[in-house]
């Protein structure tokens, strides 16, 4: 086994927040002491061979204890310690030399590392204005790094994006998005980046694995299949890449987490639908009462006979519920009773 396939089999324990502003902190166990060990021999080994700093348990209290700061449970701050599932989350996006990659929440820098050294230029955007700070002064010297103190759900990310392609030269190629999201705000960045075809290439986030699963595995004739599938799936190609356990962060999260690329589909490849706001409005109301059949739900855009006329003539049941339709069949469907 060589010792980067050791990094990747690390595990970290949790440590108190109190323990984490202690100067004097020691581990309390002999155990604990030993896998912290382990993981700073990784640490430095991994360094040594790749000339990267690591991000591992230590750097990240060191980094942490430099502004005084202890991670906050409302900002989702759970900070990665390994720096392999770091390079993976690049991989998956394929980041390579010229890219522009917009990354949210780079709290103490890990992951942008990973993507400064792959040649990226990278535009974060961090809503702790501590955190904002402690990244733009760690690498305040690559010259390839924009930090911008917002929340991501309110940013106006168009515009960045635009004076960045344009500053840096790169109009033929689109932008990516790689980032270690707070669970909490999965839904807004997926509805916030999805629709971004014309900008940005793939989107890859490290969400929480249920919610990984719900958004790229959930199926047909399934309790989990809601709009949200509908909604990826109209947008994007979304691909389940791997899991990540939550060993692998600081402070530990109740849930294990997992890696998703959604490949985004050029405008010009969107399903064609009359109008996307009328489309969603139809397979949200669809959805509003799960159990009930499409010629009931839908009856305040047509008339129920007219519905089942839709269905049977593009080769479903009258009967029809939601969760029996594919993104093909909706689209259909829509553009069959939609009277804009
Ligand atoms: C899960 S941590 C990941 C930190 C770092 N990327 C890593 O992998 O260790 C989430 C980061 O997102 C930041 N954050 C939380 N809510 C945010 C928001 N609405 N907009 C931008 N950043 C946010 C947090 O402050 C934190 O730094």
């Amino acid at each position: 086994m060589n010792p980067s396939s050791l990094c990747s089999l690390q595990t970290f324990p949790p440590i108190s927040h109190s323990a984490l502003l202690n100067r004097h902190c020691k581990p309390a166990y002999d155990s604990t002491a030993r896998v912290r060990r382990r993981a700073v021999v990784c640490a430095e080994r991994s360094s040594r061979a790749s000339t990267r700093s690591a991000d591992d348990y230590y750097a990240t209290l060191k980094a942490l204890k430099s502004k005084g700061r202890f991670p906050r449970k409302s900002l989702g701050q759970h900070y990665m310690l390994n720096s392999e599932i770091n390079d993976q989350l690049a991989g998956a996006a394929g980041i390579e030399q010229g890219d522009i990659v917009l990354e949210i929440g780079p709290g103490t820098g890990s992951l942008t590392n990973v993507l400064l050294n792959s040649g990226a230029f990278v535009l974060a955007v961090e809503k702790d204005k501590h955190m904002a700070a402690l990244v733009s002064e760690r690498f305040s010297s690559s010259g390839k790094l924009k930090v911008l103190t917002e929340d991501i759900v309110k940013c106006h990310v168009r515009s960045h994006m635009s004076s960045l392609v344009g500053s840096t030269n790169s109009e033929s190629r689109k932008a990516k998005v790689v980032a270690n999201i707070p669970f909490n705000i999965s839904t807004d960045v997926i509805k916030l980046f999805l629709p971004m075809g014309d900008i940005f290439s793939e989107v890859v986030l490290l969400l929480q694995e249920e919610t990984a699963v719900r958004l790229v595995v959930s199926s047909l004739r399934t309790p989990e299949y809601r709009p949200i599938n509908v909604f990826v799936n109209f947008y994007s190609e979304p691909e389940y890449k791997f899991k990540v356990p939550r060993t692998n962060f600081f402070p530990q999260p109740n849930v294990d987490a997992a890696v998703v690329s959604f490949k985004l589909k050029p405008p010009s490849e969107y399903p064609h639908v009359s109008s996307t706001k009328s489309f969603f409005s139809t397979v949200n109301s669809a959805f509003n009462e799960k159990r009930k059949m499409l010629r009931k739900s839908l009856q305040h855009i047509c008339t129920a006979l007219e519905i089942e006329e839709a269905l049977t003539s593009i080769g479903l049941l009258a009967t029809s519920r939601p969760e029996e339709l594919t993104l093909d069949d909706f689209v259909k469907l829509h553009n069959m009773i939609a009277k804009d």
